[in-house]
């Protein structure tokens, strides 16, 4: 809703699920919005990232349990080409029209473009006709840019052409060999997913000693050992020396450190992220820096004294994941409305507290990886009074009826001295909707023996829960 040329209450950089989050609460907060984006509307996380990576996660997952239950059997292999047309639906292909009238109905402006700072509540957008156009906010500007994928310095690596978590999601023809650089989310996601449609040859190199060296070990190790099983070569400590394609359609050769090679049709790149603050103008309002923009409890950018400019989702580098964007782009743009308007701005919905007790995440692969909290070692280093749980899910009734040689692990680290979950971890299949109950209790610091009041239905695999209280001493 424009109400004067280009001026608006609040103008969003970036409309992924975080920019778009921020412009719907600003507006549902009485203000005005503009949103620029220079690609799709939807942004990484709907094209290139959580949607068609789990499209493509789901079918592996569906087969694998029934291959895990005696009396089902799957007709035939997966059938790769109707994986890859359900993606491509759930994509969109790759149009962003439906995400545009959503924005559009929210209501706000949507301006197609790159944006850029230039100056204190100002933001030049080039269109893409070449033209620019320059928009005012009146109240405040969100940078909810994102991030792009980060390919290594390697030898050779960038002009081998790798597929980042772009090609690989959007992948219309499976390779054959297919060697993937790193050991975190993108790459045990994907490689599990291309192993299951098709890669003969998958091959990851791992440079640390674990997959998912962030979370807690056992959790990296159960997952190493089922991608082990599925056929998945799994290398740790391998790090690539250099890099060669001498053919721009011809294959790939990876030349480890440790003398080694590996040859495939493509080599896929997941090695973390570069937030996304390049060319945006920070130079014009004083900042400069490569890294995440700093921000406060309300979103508000620190180095920005007069209180103008915000940062949401990938791009202040808090918590790379979807769901914890869009939970600070509710407070950010509730808090600027709350602002403009005069009103108070410190309830306590308004403060973001989910970031820093330990983002619940979801590894989407078999077994499903589920962390809310701290783990042990954080909670450790922290110098909490830790004590630490663990228990098999395969004694739990409810997980061992699911599937023959059901396998899973959970573990609860407690402040002892408040007798309080710090984190909780779990990995198993199909466990993903347990975190939630997790990420309660974490969040809201349930005593234990109040939780030991929270009965879980018998047969389930939320039994769990007593077995953890009942080791714990309950
Ligand atoms: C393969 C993969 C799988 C993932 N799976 C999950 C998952 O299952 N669950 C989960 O929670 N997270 C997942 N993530 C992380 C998730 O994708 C990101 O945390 C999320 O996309 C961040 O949202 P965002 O809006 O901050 O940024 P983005 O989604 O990156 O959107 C930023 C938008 O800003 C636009 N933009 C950037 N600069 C400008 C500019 N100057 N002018 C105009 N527009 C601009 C971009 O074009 C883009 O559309 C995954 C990531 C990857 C790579
Ligand atoms: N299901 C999900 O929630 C999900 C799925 C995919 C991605 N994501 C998010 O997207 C972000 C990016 O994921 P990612 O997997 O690219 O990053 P990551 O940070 O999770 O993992 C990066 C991996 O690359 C390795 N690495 C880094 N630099 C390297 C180098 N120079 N040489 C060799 N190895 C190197 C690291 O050791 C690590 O194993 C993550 O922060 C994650 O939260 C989330």
């Amino acid at each position: 809703m424009i109400d004067g040329e280009g001026v608006f209450d609040v103008i969003v950089i970036g409309a992924g699920p975080v920019g778009e989050t921020a412009a719907k609460r600003a507006v549902r907060g009485g203000l005005t919005a503009a949103v620029v984006e220079e690609r799709l509307a939807g942004g990484e996380c709907a094209y290139y990232a959580c949607i068609p990576s789990k499209a493509l996660l789901r079918p592996m997952e569906l087969a694998h349990e029934v291959e895990r239950l005696p009396g089902l059997e799957l007709r035939g292999p997966i059938d790769t080409a109707a994986v890859l047309a359900r993606r491509d639906q759930a994509v969109s292909g790759l149009d962003d029209a439906g995400q545009v009238s959503w924005i559009e109905n929210l209501p706000a402006t949507f301006v197609r473009g790159r944006g850029r700072l230039a100056g204190p509540l100002s933001v030049e957008v080039t269109t893409p006709d070449g033209g620019t156009r320059t928009l005012r906010a009146r109240h405040a500007v969100v940078l909810a840019t994102g991030s792009d994928p980060l390919i290594p310095a390697v030898p050779g690596l960038r002009e081998a052409e790798p597929w980042t978590n772009r090609e690989a999601t959007a992948v219309q023809q499976v390779p054959k060999r297919l060697v993937v650089i790193g050991g975190g989310a993108v790459a045990c996601e994907m490689s599990q997913a291309l192993h299951s449609l098709g890669a003969q040859e998958t091959t990851m190199l791992v440079r640390d000693r674990r997959l998912l060296s962030r979370m807690e070990p056992f959790a990296g190790d159960l997952l190493a050992e089922s991608l082990r099983r599925s056929g998945i070569d799994v290398r740790f400590g391998a790090s690539p020396a250099r890099v060669e394609r001498p053919l721009p359609d011809g294959p790939v050769t990876v030349h480890l450190e440790d003398g080694s090679r590996v040859e495939a049709d493509e080599i896929l790149v997941a090695t973390g992220r570069r937030v996304g603050v390049g060319d945006i103008g920070l130079d014009t309002i004083g900042l400069e820096g490569e890294g995440p923009i700093d921000v406060d409890a309300s979103m508000r950018a620190t180095a920005v004294p007069e209180g103008w400019l915000y940062a949401v989702g990938d791009v202040n580098g808090l918590d790379l994941l979807t769901h914890m964007g869009k939970y600070q782009a509710r407070i950010c743009g509730d808090v600027i409305a709350a602002r403009a308007q005069g009103l108070p701005d410190d309830l306590p919905a308004l403060r973001d507290v989910a970031d820093h007790l330990g983002a619940p995440q979801v590894i989407f692969t078999d077994p499903q990886v589920c962390a809310v909290g701290r783990t042990e070692s954080q909670a450790r280093a922290e110098g909490f009074p830790v004590r630490v749980v663990e228990v098999d899910l395969a004694g739990v009734p409810g997980a061992y009826l699911q599937a023959d040689d059901y396998t899973g692990r959970v573990k609860m680290i407690v402040d002892e001295d408040r007798r309080v979950l710090l984190g909780v971890t779990l990995a198993g299949p199909a466990v993903l909707d347990h975190l939630h109950a997790a990420t309660i209790a974490v969040t809201s610091q349930i005593p234990l023996d109040r939780l030991w009041h929270a009965v879980p239905v018998f047969p389930s695999v939320s039994e769990f829960w007593l077995h953890l209280l009942e080791e714990y001493g309950l």
